[in-house]
């Protein structure tokens, strides 16, 4: 039985970069979306160009109780098969230049809301016999740099929630994919958070020379097809960098202090 064909896939962060990639090739093998993000209106206009028939579910994931109130409703006669929490907000500022709320922001999205869709979705899963969840953390969660300790703070605590919710459901035939791209080239530097809350509004070079989307989106629905728990996505250093970290952390400790 197909993994993808027929299925219905919630897919949060739907209306930008890997997010959308994964829409239009999950949509292309026969998938059913639901597709969430902030902006309903973009939403749509993705639903109605994708092949096939799909829904939108509009919601701010900084504000994770809500978004579960709204997607219990939504959600109440639709038998998602796969969870795929991928919205995300990153950061480009200094610790010591960080307003604390910035911290709290970025583990909403990043952490909380993960947190609480999963918690949402399993039980059903779980009473279907049968379900994936897909997390998409980062490289930031696996080795810290400048300018990201919320952001890397947030997805090192997403992998660990995705390691424990994995083994927690692993006799019940639910499976838990945790991807961690390396740089892929998408608005997240652009959207990325500075120390006041506000947006960086510019490309980062590391972003604009990862891999596409589209090629971070494909590697993903392999992975799901291949029930993988883990993956490292990317090229070059920030591909390499969990690896590396592992058998010479202090190598690495020392390159990462010297990037800007
Ligand atoms: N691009 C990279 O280099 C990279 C590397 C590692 C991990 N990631 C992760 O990949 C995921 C997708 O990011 P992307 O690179 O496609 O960036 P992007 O900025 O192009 O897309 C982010 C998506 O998340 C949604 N989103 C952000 N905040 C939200 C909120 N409060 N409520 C609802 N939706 C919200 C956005 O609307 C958008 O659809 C994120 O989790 C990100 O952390 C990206």
């Amino acid at each position: 039985m197909s993994k993808i064909n027929g299925k219905t896939i919630w897919l949060t962060g739907a209306s930008s970069g890997i997010g959308l990639a994964l829409a239009e090739q999950l949509a292309a093998e026969g998938a059913n979306l639901v597709l969430t993000a902030r902006n309903e209106e973009k939403l749509r206009e993705i639903a109605n160009r994708l092949p096939g028939t799909h829904l939108v579910l509009p919601m701010d994931l900084s504000r994770p109780e809500k978004a579960v109130n709204r997607a219990e409703a939504f959600l109440d006669d639709i038998k998602v098969d796969i969870l795929i929490n991928n919205a995300g907000i990153s950061q480009r500022s200094l610790a010591l230049e960080t307003d604390f709320e910035v911290y709290r922001d970025l583990m909403e999205v990043n952490y909380f809301s993960v947190v609480a869709l999963s918690k949402l979705i399993a039980p059903r899963l779980v009473n279907q016999g049968d379900g994936h969840i897909v997390t998409v953390a980062s490289v930031a969660g696996k080795v810290g740099s400048k300018r990201r300790s919320g952001y890397s703070g947030a997805k090192f605590a997403v992998i660990g929630f995705m390691d424990c919710f994995r083994a927690e459901l692993a006799d019940k035939n639910v499976r838990c994919l945790t991807v961690c791209p390396g740089f892929v080239h998408t608005q997240i530097a652009h959207n990325a958070l500075v120390g006041d809350g506000s947006a960086l509004g510019q490309a980062d070079p590391d972003n604009a020379g990862g891999i596409s989307a589209a090629q971070c989106a494909a590697e993903i629905i392999t992975a799901i097809k291949a029930d993988k728990d883990e993956i490292i996505v990317g090229k070059g250093l920030s591909k390499a960098a969990p690896v590396l970290q592992r058998f010479l952390p202090g190598l690495v400790r020392r390159m990462v202090a010297k990037r800007n």
